[in-house]
């Protein structure tokens, strides 16, 4: 069966988690498309350039390669700001979604994970879930992610990050960050990362067998 299972929700919910959870039980391939916009920003970033010119930054991610992104270089909370920056760009987004575009047309179908997966990228989807949790939660998330690299993070300036983070996703005239109309709602507030996969399974498994 060709799946292919859209992923959205806001910044720390737990998408990328349930992502790859979802995806190895499956057996599917993931595409964490968050990453190509962090790839843009840190190119830009790494070279001293502007983020808000459209055309230097829509060449930069016509040149991105989504099979080298390294997430462990890519997960600088610097540069996921910098990503939802860039991510307003109508050029930028073209460039990416066709990418990614390709990516869930693998023969075996995928999971793909981001801001506009259910809406943009793959809209006729058969599976969409909207991943999301309170502000105040997802910060803690981060915040303890953070130090369990080995680095410091005050987790009040992670919740007003986060805050602003969500007004630019959700507020942008391209390809907002909402929940698709068809997608399935999934608070994770209160869910450990294993209640939130069962629930996940459960929407999935129905739809799998249906097809
Ligand atoms: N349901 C959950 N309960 C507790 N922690 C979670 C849960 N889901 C994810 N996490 C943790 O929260 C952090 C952010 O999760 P992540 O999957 O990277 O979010 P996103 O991809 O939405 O940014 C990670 O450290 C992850 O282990
Ligand atoms: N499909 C996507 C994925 C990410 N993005 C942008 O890229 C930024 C970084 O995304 P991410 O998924 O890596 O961020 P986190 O949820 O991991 O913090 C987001 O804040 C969005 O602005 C997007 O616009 N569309």
């Amino acid at each position: 069966m060709r799946l292919v299972i859209a992923i959205d929700g806001p910044a720390a919910s737990g998408k990328g988690t349930l992502s790859q959870k979802i995806a190895a039980h499956y057996g599917l391939k993931h595409l964490d498309t968050g990453l190509s916009y962090r790839a843009v920003a840190k190119a830009l970033l790494d070279k001293g350039l502007t983020l808000d010119d459209e055309d230097i930054a829509a060449q930069t991610a016509k040149a991105v390669d989504l099979g080298a992104m390294k997430r462990e270089e890519l997960a600088v909370h610097a540069i996921g700001e910098a990503a939802s920056k860039i991510a307003v760009m109508p050029r930028v987004r073209q460039a990416l979604v066709e990418k990614q575009r390709e990516f869930a047309s693998l023969a075996g179908g995928a999971v793909l994970d981001g801001r506009d997966i259910g809406t943009v990228v793959c809209p006729d989807a058969p599976v969409k879930l909207y991943v999301s949790a309170s502000p105040e939660v997802r910060a803690k998330r981060r915040f303890h992610e953070i130090l369990a690299r080995g680095n410091e993070a005050d987790e009040a300036q992670i919740l007003a990050d986060i805050k602003v983070r969500d007004e630019r996703d959700m507020g942008r005239s391209d390809s907002p960050l909402k929940p698709a109309k068809d997608a399935h709602l999934l608070d994770t507030s209160k869910m450990t990362i294993e209640a939130a996969f069962e629930a996940a399974k459960n929407i999935i498994d129905v739809v799998a067998i249906k097809n």
